[in-house]
């Protein structure tokens, strides 16, 4: 039933068994109105692969949003591999697997294009890259974008210049809008420890947090506070910047924050999006994820797909700080959330009513 939430607008999902392991690759293409689909190959385990193929109708509609906000002519797609619970993914095997997922994502002809995600790095693109070219971020030795992390994080700093700009941040002296800005990073992985040395550099002061305690180093090295995950997304700071997993933001931590805004790179912030209202409601400005993300994949687009220079890339991955400027003036002159004006957005340049 088209625009059910039982199944959502996709083109196509292709479920096929792979010829090696006989475990499912799940490829979703959500859209193609701007262009052949790409977005992450993602290997999980699932308690059944049902769960799986929830996760890849998810992810590719998030992917669509997420080109057509950056203006992007891609689509929005995503392989999920559902490993059944306790499966030893041994090294031979996650070879066959990832021979496997070459072999799907080239049956598609072009249609889909992989990318690493949760599960997946730049390496394994390089076996996926063995069965078909329609694949992104191999290792620059390998002529891909490489690891598209640092991008992310860049991209992110760009969203929360804009976003510490609007909050009067550093404006007097000239010295960039994040100067004496306090900002609480939850997650210190690839990209969240990137972004932490980079908000250290622009002058912020940082509470810095990470369920795994091996990363208080790097707030010990920055100058930074080291606090629990819980207290650091409550923390009484002016910008929080979830950059773990996703889920966090659900309606019962919106009571409970004490920042002015939520700006960070994990997909999939919001519990429900109904989320978005509630900390409009507290005057919480929420920019995102498919935005203040976009770094990475501006970048390996630009690079692999439109084959300009890297100077470029950058220049474009920091377009995201005026992009985001302006999401804000319109969302305060609507007097709606900045999500709102973000989907108006990519209905739009999707030319569609409808987002599925
Ligand atoms: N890597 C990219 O280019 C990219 C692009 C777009 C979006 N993202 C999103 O950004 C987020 C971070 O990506 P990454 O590549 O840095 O991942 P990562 O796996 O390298 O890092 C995640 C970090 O979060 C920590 N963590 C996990 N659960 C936590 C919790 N409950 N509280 C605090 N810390 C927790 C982990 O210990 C780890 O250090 C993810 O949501 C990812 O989907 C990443």
């Amino acid at each position: 039933m088209p625009g059910s939430p039982q199944w959502p607008h996709h083109e196509s999902v292709v479920i096929s068994s792979g010829a090696r392991t006989g475990l499912p690759v799940i490829i979703a293409v959500h859209s193609s109105v701007l262009g052949p689909a790409a977005g992450g190959c993602r290997i999980w385990r699932y308690p059944r692969w049902q769960d799986g193929l929830e996760d890849a109708l998810r992810l590719s509609a998030a992917m669509t949003a997420k080109f057509a906000a950056a203006g992007l002519a891609c689509g929005g797609g995503k392989t999920v591999v559902a490993l059944p619970e306790g499966y030893d993914l041994t090294p031979d095997r996650r070879h066959d697997l990832l021979s496997d997922i070459g072999d799907a994502v080239e049956a598609l002809d072009g249609r889909y294009a992989t990318a690493p995600d949760v599960g997946t790095s730049t390496l394994d693109m390089v076996v996926i890259g063995e069965r078909t070219s329609h694949v992104f971020c191999k290792p620059t030795e390998h002529g891909g974008s490489g690891d598209s992390s640092p991008a992310t994080a860049d991209g992110t700093l760009a969203a929360l210049r804009a976003v510490g700009a609007r909050l009067g941040g550093g404006a007097a002296d000239g010295t960039g809008p994040l100067r004496g800005l306090r900002l609480a990073v939850v997650g210190l992985g690839n990209v969240g420890s990137r972004l932490a040395e980079l908000l250290s550099e622009a002058g912020a002061e940082l509470v810095l947090s990470d369920i795994d305690a091996g990363k208080r180093e790097l707030a010990d090295r920055l100058g930074a506070t080291w606090a629990e995950p819980h207290e650091a997304l409550t923390a009484e700071v002016d910008i929080v910047v979830p950059a773990a997993l996703g889920g966090v933001l659900t309606e019962q931590i919106v009571p409970e924050l004490r920042c002015r805004a939520v700006v960070g790179p994990a997909n999939n912030q919001l519990a429900v999006p109904q989320v978005a209202d509630s900390l409009q409601t507290r005057g919480i400005v929420w920019v995102p994820d498919h935005i203040a993300s976009a770094g990475g994949v501006i970048h390996a687009v630009t690079v692999e797909l439109d084959k300009r220079p890297e100077d470029e890339a950058r220049q474009r991955v920091r377009g995201i700080e005026h992009t985001v400027a302006g999401l804000l003036q319109d969302a305060d002159s609507g007097g709606v959330t900045v999500a709102a004006v973000t989907e108006e957005l990519v209905r739009a340049r999707l030319g569609t009513p409808d987002l599925g």
